[in-house]
């Protein structure tokens, strides 16, 4: 993005907020590297019911997300580990911020690492395979991407487009918890100095509301 032009924080529906340069280059730096040291247990493209693989490739922390579902183990069996302390105070002080409230009470227990290539990208979708409907908090690192967010009620207009950049936050919640989402595309090349040497990092974090002994629905 042109860095002469200061992008200002934004509420793009009620309840979702785009907050532009939430993260300093060292806590990014800090982020990619931390995604690097989850992603040793292997990204994978999620396949869908339908057959269909999808383009992202991802490592899911606390829950495993299978669409359209969560389980507590891996594909190979071996435990989700959980999401660290510190991540999850990462997402209090993201949601504070977002909604210029106190978030102390906000505990998200997934956190889902996506990785996109230069041609990768996610359709519209909702966030519905939880339980709770505290907000989801979003954190991008890398390549900017075109991020499409629209209403709860269809995956068609209206939707705004939203250029999302590294260390931006976006956050939805309330009345744009179950609004559709997704990422039409990714820019190669427009990244800062994050240590990523290519692509884009979505860190997206969530309530489960499944509870720490439960099994997944
Ligand atoms: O990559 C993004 O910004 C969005 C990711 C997303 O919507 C998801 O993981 O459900
Ligand atoms: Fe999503």
């Amino acid at each position: 993005m042109d860095a002469l032009i200061p992008r200002a924080r934004a509420e793009i529906a009620p309840g979702a907020v785009h907050v532009p340069d939430w993260l300093g280059l060292a806590e990014q730096r800090d982020l990619v590297r931390a995604c690097r040291e989850w992603a040793r247990a292997g990204m994978r493209s999620p396949t869908l019911p339908g057959g269909g693989v999808m383009s992202v490739r991802t490592v899911c922390l606390g829950w495993q997300w299978i669409p359209y579902r969560y389980s507590r183990t891996r594909e190979d069996g071996s435990p989700v580990p959980p999401v660290p302390d510190w991540l999850a105070d990462l997402g209090r002080r993201a949601l504070a911020d977002a909604y210029q409230q106190p978030a102390d009470d906000y505990a998200p227990d997934v956190a889902l690492v996506n990785y996109y290539d230069d041609t990768a990208k996610m359709g519209m979708h909702q966030d519905k395979d939880e339980r709770s409907r505290e907000p989801v908090v979003s954190l991008s690192l890398g390549d900017e991407c075109t991020f499409r967010f629209g209403n709860p009620d269809s995956r068609g207009k209206p939707y705004r487009d939203i250029t999302l950049c590294s260390g931006d936050l976006f956050v939805f919640g309330g009345p744009s918890r179950l609004a559709h989402h997704g990422v039409l595309r990714t820019r190669p090349g427009t990244a800062p100095d994050t240590g990523l040497r290519a692509g884009r990092l979505n860190i997206t974090l969530r309530v489960s509301g499944l509870g720490r002994g439960s099994s997944a629905p």
